[in-house]
């Protein structure tokens, strides 16, 4: 089966007025479907870079991104971005927030309609349907703007921090019933975290990255016992410290090297 997305010979410089700062040097990267892989390393390593290039935000310098064997150029609608902040319109209900990616590209009908709301239901949020963002907390409404993403069914997820903002118990929580729903779904996913112990309990594959230029360092292999328990669980499984100190003394390495 192709992979869903395909990094090849990625690289990219910003362009400054008097000089180009490298951020990304020959970036290869392969995810197959139903995957969940994270990116992290220390800051200005690239991850928010790479991620706009694959969402086709930002055009890379050099290099190819393939979206299930296609040769992408631009936004496409295989794939989905969750961002740290909610983006929730405040004039908008829950519901119509959740419904606007289908609004906007044309395929809200009965069914895409009914099955968002249902997927609303599934995070918790049947009740809420008709409220306003303002009258939920910062977990739920992170929970919406998931609904809104997976309501277009991507089948590429790019997440960008989006457990960051909240409080350690709500972000357990919602770890949880992301990994959980993107499982269920066969969503194919990229998390891109600060957290180790997040990136270790969510993915198959947790990929360091370094800087200057951005590159990978190392890829660890998430054993598939840690890797088919729920998140919250899988950090009491045996081998879960022992990865979580493996991953930590190379992160520690990679950050002192490239400052
Ligand atoms: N718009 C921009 N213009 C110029 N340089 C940029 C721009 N965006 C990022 N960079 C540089 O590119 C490199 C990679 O940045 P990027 O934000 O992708 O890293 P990151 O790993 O996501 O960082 P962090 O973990 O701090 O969010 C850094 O050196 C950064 O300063």
């Amino acid at each position: 089966m192709l992979p869903v997305v395909e990094l090849k010979e990625i690289t990219h410089a910003y362009l400054g007025d008097r000089e180009a700062s490298l951020a990304i040097e020959d970036f290869n990267l392969s995810v197959g479907q139903g995957e969940f892989v994270s990116l992290v390393g220390p800051s200005g390593c690239g991850k928010t870079t790479l991620l706009s290039i694959i969402a086709g935000l930002l055009r890379p310098s050099r290099g190819e991104v393939l979206l299930s064997g296609r040769s992408a150029a631009g936004p496409s609608p295989e794939v989905g971005y969750m961002l740290q902040q909610d983006y929730l319109f405040p004039w908008r209900s829950i519901q119509d927030n959740a419904l606007l990616g289908l609004e906007l590209t044309g395929r809200l009908d009965e069914e895409s309609r009914s099955k968002t709301l249902q997927l609303l239901a599934d995070m918790g949020l049947a009740g809420k349907e008709l409220a306003f963002p303002a009258q939920l907390s910062g977990g739920m409404r992170q929970r919406v703007a998931l609904v809104r993403t997976l309501a277009t069914d991507p089948g590429l997820l790019l997440l960008d921090e989006p457990f960051s903002a909240l409080d350690y118990q709500i972000k357990l929580q919602l770890e949880d019933l992301v990994s959980e729903t993107l499982m269920r779904r066969g969503t194919t996913a990229i998390l891109v975290t600060h957290d180790l112990s997040e990136a270790i309990a969510v993915s198959s594959r947790v990929i360091l990255l370094q800087r200057n230029p951005g590159r990978i360092r190392r890829i660890f292999q998430v054993p598939e016992a840690i890797r088919s328990t729920p998140p919250l669980y899988a950090r009491d499984l045996p081998g879960f410290a022992e990865l979580f100190h493996e991953v930590w003394k190379e992160m520690e390495l990679a950050g002192r090297e490239g400052v």
